[in-house]
Protein backbone atom coordinates (compact mmCIF):
# COMPACT_ATOMS: atom_id res chain seq x y z
CA UNK A 1 0.00 0.00 0.00
CA UNK A 2 1.00 3.35 -0.86
CA UNK A 3 2.94 5.34 1.89
CA UNK A 4 1.64 8.11 3.74
CA UNK A 5 3.98 11.25 4.17
CA UNK A 6 2.84 13.64 7.64
CA UNK A 7 4.37 17.52 6.49
CA UNK A 8 4.15 20.32 8.17
CA UNK A 9 5.75 22.82 10.79
CA UNK A 10 7.53 21.41 14.32
CA UNK A 11 4.74 20.73 16.80
CA UNK A 12 2.20 20.26 14.58
CA UNK A 13 0.98 16.41 15.64
CA UNK A 14 3.02 14.75 12.97
CA UNK A 15 4.52 12.02 15.35
CA UNK A 16 1.45 11.92 17.57
CA UNK A 17 -1.34 11.76 14.62
CA UNK A 18 1.02 9.49 12.96
CA UNK A 19 1.65 6.96 15.10
CA UNK A 20 -2.21 7.00 15.54
CA UNK A 21 -2.87 6.91 11.70
CA UNK A 22 -0.10 3.76 11.62
CA UNK A 23 -2.64 1.85 14.43
CA UNK A 24 -5.47 2.10 12.89
CA UNK A 25 -4.24 1.15 9.36
CA UNK A 26 -2.11 -1.50 10.46
CA UNK A 27 0.65 0.62 8.72
CA UNK A 28 4.53 0.82 10.12
CA UNK A 29 5.41 4.21 11.43
CA UNK A 30 8.75 5.79 10.60
CA UNK A 31 9.79 9.41 11.79
CA UNK A 32 12.91 10.93 9.84
CA UNK A 33 14.53 12.75 12.29
CA UNK A 34 14.69 9.78 14.51
CA UNK A 35 16.37 7.83 11.35
CA UNK A 36 18.75 10.41 10.92
CA UNK A 37 19.58 10.56 14.87
CA UNK A 38 20.04 6.60 14.20
CA UNK A 39 21.93 6.64 11.20
CA UNK A 40 24.35 9.47 12.50
CA UNK A 41 24.83 8.66 15.98
CA UNK A 42 24.05 12.35 17.50
CA UNK A 43 21.31 14.12 18.04
CA UNK A 44 19.71 17.01 16.12
CA UNK A 45 21.88 19.89 17.96
CA UNK A 46 24.49 17.95 17.93
CA UNK A 47 24.49 17.37 13.99
CA UNK A 48 23.60 21.40 13.57
CA UNK A 49 26.48 22.57 15.72
CA UNK A 50 29.18 20.11 14.15
CA UNK A 51 28.39 19.70 10.94
CA UNK A 52 25.92 22.64 10.30
CA UNK A 53 22.38 22.88 8.74
CA UNK A 54 23.05 22.27 5.25
CA UNK A 55 24.91 18.92 6.37
CA UNK A 56 21.43 17.71 8.27
CA UNK A 57 19.24 18.60 4.85
CA UNK A 58 21.60 16.59 3.25
CA UNK A 59 20.85 13.47 5.63
CA UNK A 60 17.15 14.13 4.96
CA UNK A 61 17.03 13.86 1.81
CA UNK A 62 19.23 11.04 1.78
CA UNK A 63 17.26 9.12 4.62
CA UNK A 64 13.51 10.13 2.64
CA UNK A 65 14.82 8.84 -0.11
CA UNK A 66 15.96 5.47 1.77
CA UNK A 67 12.52 4.95 2.84
CA UNK A 68 10.94 1.94 0.38
CA UNK A 69 7.91 3.59 -1.69
CA UNK A 70 4.73 1.30 -1.15
CA UNK A 71 5.80 0.06 1.78
CA UNK A 72 2.69 0.89 4.04
CA UNK A 73 4.73 3.17 6.30
CA UNK A 74 3.19 6.21 7.74
CA UNK A 75 6.31 8.54 7.47
CA UNK A 76 6.30 11.53 10.18
CA UNK A 77 8.81 14.19 8.27
CA UNK A 78 11.12 16.62 9.66
CA UNK A 79 9.76 20.10 9.99
CA UNK A 80 11.87 21.70 6.96
CA UNK A 81 12.27 18.48 4.77
CA UNK A 82 9.63 19.21 2.04
CA UNK A 83 11.42 22.63 1.43
CA UNK A 84 14.94 21.38 0.69
CA UNK A 85 16.22 19.24 -2.08
CA UNK A 86 12.84 18.63 -4.48
CA UNK A 87 11.95 16.56 -1.13
CA UNK A 88 8.58 17.61 -1.89
CA UNK A 89 8.30 16.55 -5.87
CA UNK A 90 9.82 13.46 -3.99
CA UNK A 91 6.98 12.90 -1.55
CA UNK A 92 4.49 13.34 -4.21
CA UNK A 93 5.97 10.93 -6.36
CA UNK A 94 6.12 8.32 -3.65
CA UNK A 95 2.95 8.69 -1.68
CA UNK A 96 -0.40 10.63 -0.48
CA UNK A 97 0.90 13.92 1.56
CA UNK A 98 -1.14 15.53 4.30
CA UNK A 99 0.27 18.69 5.68
CA UNK A 100 -1.43 19.29 9.38
CA UNK A 101 -1.99 23.18 8.95
CA UNK A 102 -1.36 24.58 12.66
CA UNK A 103 -0.88 28.25 13.09
CA UNK A 104 2.44 29.84 14.63
CA UNK A 105 0.62 30.80 17.79
CA UNK A 106 -0.96 27.59 18.52
CA UNK A 107 2.84 25.71 17.46
CA UNK A 108 3.65 28.43 19.90
CA UNK A 109 1.91 27.14 22.97
CA UNK A 110 2.26 23.91 22.25
CA UNK A 111 6.12 24.08 22.23
CA UNK A 112 5.74 26.06 25.77
CA UNK A 113 3.44 23.71 27.13
CA UNK A 114 6.06 20.96 26.00
CA UNK A 115 8.83 22.66 27.39
CA UNK A 116 7.36 22.91 31.14
CA UNK A 117 6.13 19.33 31.28
CA UNK A 118 9.66 18.00 29.44
CA UNK A 119 11.98 20.64 30.23
CA UNK A 120 14.86 18.09 28.81
CA UNK A 121 13.25 18.40 25.35
CA UNK A 122 13.52 22.47 25.54
CA UNK A 123 17.28 22.05 23.65
CA UNK A 124 15.99 19.26 20.95
CA UNK A 125 14.89 21.65 18.41
CA UNK A 126 18.19 23.50 17.06
CA UNK A 127 16.19 26.29 15.15
CA UNK A 128 13.67 26.54 18.29
CA UNK A 129 13.95 27.78 21.28
CA UNK A 130 11.06 27.72 23.77
CA UNK A 131 12.48 30.58 26.34
CA UNK A 132 12.86 32.75 23.15
CA UNK A 133 11.19 35.58 23.38
CA UNK A 134 11.52 35.66 19.98
CA UNK A 135 9.95 32.32 19.07
CA UNK A 136 6.53 33.23 17.92
CA UNK A 137 8.23 35.98 15.00
CA UNK A 138 10.90 33.09 13.92
CA UNK A 139 7.74 30.37 13.79
CA UNK A 140 6.03 33.29 11.83
CA UNK A 141 8.68 33.40 9.41
CA UNK A 142 9.46 30.31 8.81
CA UNK A 143 5.90 29.61 8.16
CA UNK A 144 5.58 31.88 5.89
CA UNK A 145 8.43 31.04 3.71
CA UNK A 146 7.34 27.09 3.69
CA UNK A 147 3.95 27.77 3.17
CA UNK A 148 3.92 27.38 -0.62
CA UNK A 149 5.58 24.13 -0.36
CA UNK A 150 3.69 22.62 2.47
CA UNK A 151 0.23 23.28 0.80
CA UNK A 152 1.25 21.00 -2.64
CA UNK A 153 0.02 18.09 -0.38
CA UNK A 154 -2.38 16.22 -1.43
CA UNK A 155 -4.27 16.95 1.47
CA UNK A 156 -4.32 19.92 3.69
CA UNK A 157 -5.90 19.29 7.57
CA UNK A 158 -6.46 22.60 9.88
CA UNK A 159 -6.07 23.55 13.39
CA UNK A 160 -5.89 19.82 15.40
CA UNK A 161 -6.69 16.80 13.66
CA UNK A 162 -7.98 14.05 14.63
CA UNK A 163 -7.44 10.29 13.04
CA UNK A 164 -10.78 10.26 12.09
CA UNK A 165 -10.69 13.48 10.36
CA UNK A 166 -7.32 11.97 8.92
CA UNK A 167 -9.07 8.71 7.67
CA UNK A 168 -12.15 9.99 5.99
CA UNK A 169 -10.09 12.81 3.99
CA UNK A 170 -7.81 9.40 2.32
CA UNK A 171 -10.54 8.14 1.40
CA UNK A 172 -10.16 7.14 -2.26
CA UNK A 173 -6.11 8.07 -1.96
CA UNK A 174 -5.05 4.93 -0.75
N1 LIG B 1 -3.96 18.14 18.32
C1 LIG B 1 -3.15 18.56 19.28
N2 LIG B 1 -3.55 19.49 20.18
C2 LIG B 1 -2.74 19.94 21.13
N3 LIG B 1 -1.47 19.53 21.31
C3 LIG B 1 -1.02 18.62 20.47
C4 LIG B 1 -1.80 18.09 19.41
N4 LIG B 1 -1.06 17.21 18.70
C5 LIG B 1 0.13 17.20 19.31
N5 LIG B 1 0.16 18.03 20.37
C6 LIG B 1 1.27 18.28 21.27
O1 LIG B 1 2.20 19.08 20.58
C7 LIG B 1 3.53 18.63 20.84
C8 LIG B 1 4.18 18.24 19.53
O2 LIG B 1 3.48 17.18 18.93
P1 LIG B 1 4.24 16.19 17.97
O3 LIG B 1 5.51 15.74 18.61
O4 LIG B 1 3.27 15.14 17.55
O5 LIG B 1 4.57 17.17 16.75
P2 LIG B 1 5.55 16.95 15.55
O6 LIG B 1 4.91 17.58 14.39
O7 LIG B 1 5.91 15.50 15.44
O8 LIG B 1 6.83 17.80 15.99
P3 LIG B 1 8.37 17.64 15.51
O9 LIG B 1 8.48 18.24 14.17
O10 LIG B 1 9.12 18.39 16.55
O11 LIG B 1 8.71 16.18 15.51
C9 LIG B 1 3.41 17.47 21.82
O12 LIG B 1 3.63 17.98 23.09
C10 LIG B 1 1.98 17.00 21.63
O13 LIG B 1 1.48 16.45 22.83
O1 LIG C 1 11.66 23.02 11.17
C1 LIG C 1 12.80 22.54 11.00
O2 LIG C 1 13.56 23.00 10.14
C2 LIG C 1 13.22 21.38 11.81
C3 LIG C 1 12.28 20.60 12.41
C4 LIG C 1 12.60 19.37 13.16
O3 LIG C 1 11.63 18.37 12.88
C5 LIG C 1 14.00 18.85 12.82
O4 LIG C 1 14.01 18.24 11.55
C6 LIG C 1 15.01 19.96 12.85
O5 LIG C 1 15.06 20.45 14.18
C7 LIG C 1 14.67 21.09 11.88
MG1 LIG D 1 7.77 14.51 15.51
Amino acid sequence: MKNIYLIGMPSSGKSTLGKRLARELMYFFVDTDRMIIREEGRTIPEIFSQSGEVYFREAEARVLRSIRPGGSQVIATGGGMPCFHDNMAYIKATGVSIFLDVSPEAILARMQVHAQEYPADATDRPLYNPYDDELLGTLRQKYDDRIDIYRQADITITGDATVQAVLDRLGDWL
